[in-house]
């Protein structure tokens, strides 16, 4: 991938400055990391529809992270809308400059995260994140890119094939905890907030100093993210240690998002993960998340089951 040349669309020379390096008790201590050897790599082309939901519900509550393999998405269409999303991070800084806005109503928006640290302020985080709606059955086509031109047309084919897979997660996910196929879905609701977040990490010359996305847990319900293969960065906290989540071959990694946390009672869990620059290669990464839309989330509080809690389902922790 053609590197050297990135540009903020925002302009900030991308250059180990103050702006980017954290204070020494944030920088990753990358030599601490281990190896992802510990999250399991499930294949869901399992006809023991058992053992697949005793696999991933054991995946949920232990590690809330795990990658699939043999998950149908046909491999090239996985690999065309990782060449997309790469081409439009190269486009030229001021055409998406144009999606630039820190309006958080904004649906469709290029920003950059940052950290607030006392006494220095607002220090960036090491990469650019370009996010918009996407959903399988919803025309949400008008929100995309017009460039790349081919954008439209991978995005949507790619929607149709992830809306699928969430829908068969959060089958298997139901069941592991007991409840009906459609129960998740059901209590995530009509009309789901479904938004991506493509995640561009230029090379840095000293990934110590600098961190590609702070640690966070995803606020949606779950996660199906893509990552380019043969570049590391991602990493989630296990046991108390930051564990690396490499890129496995034709894989998608799923997590748990603080919603299925909450309506699973505590069962599954909604892991601390952040992502780390890489000193020699860019690094993309493509996370789908699915959620409650906010009248959904509002009426179960009405309905007085505390925040988005689904006690209701009946799930013991
Ligand atoms: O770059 C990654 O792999 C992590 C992305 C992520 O956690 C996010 O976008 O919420
Ligand atoms: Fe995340």
């Amino acid at each position: 991938m053609e590197t050297t040349r990135f540009q903020f669309a925002n302009n900030t020379p991308l250059s180990l400055s103050p702006n980017f390096i954290l204070p020494e008790e944030n920088r990753p201590i990358l030599s601490e990391v281990f190896s992802s050897a510990s999250i399991p790599t499930i294949d869901l082309n399992n006809h023991d529809i058992d053992d697949l939901v005793s696999k991933i519900s054991r995946a949920c509550e232990k590690f809330g992270f795990f990658q699939i393999i043999n998950h149908g998405v046909p491999k090239e269409l996985c690999q065309r809308v990782l060449a997309v999303v790469t081409e439009f991070f190269q486009l030229p800084p001021e055409e998406r400059a144009q999606f630039l806005t820190t309006d958080h109503s904004k649906r469709v928006k290029v920003f950059n995260y940052y950290q607030k640290v006392e006494g220095q302020g607002r220090v960036l985080m090491w990469g650019e994140t370009f996010t918009h709606p996407w959903h399988p059955t919803e025309d949400f086509t008008h929100f995309l890119p017009k460039s790349p031109p081919q954008y439209r047309a991978i995005f949507t084919e790619y929607a149709r094939e992830i809306g699928a897979l969430m829908d068969k997660l959060l089958s298997l996910m139901s069941q592991g905890l007991g409840l009906e196929k459609d129960c998740l879905k059901r209590k995530i609701g009509e009309r789901p907030a479904i938004y991506t977040q493509a995640n561009y990490y230029p090379p840095c010359p000293d990934p110590e100093l600098t961190m590609g996305l702070q640690a966070h847990n995803d606020i949606s319900a779950l996660v199906v993210l893509l990552q380019m293969e043969g570049v590391s960065g991602l990493q989630v906290v296990i046991d108390g240690k930051w564990v690396a989540v490499e890129p496995v071959p034709d894989a998608f990694v799923v997590n748990i998002a603080d919603q299925i946390e909450v309506l699973s009672n505590g069962r599954y869990k909604s892991a601390l993960h952040r992502a780390v620059s890489n000193k020699r290669l860019a690094r993309l990464s493509l996370p789908m998340f699915y959620a409650p839309n906010n009248d959904t989330a509002r009426r179960s509080e009405e309905e007085g089951k505390g925040s988005f809690s689904v006690t209701a389902l009946g799930v013991r922790s």
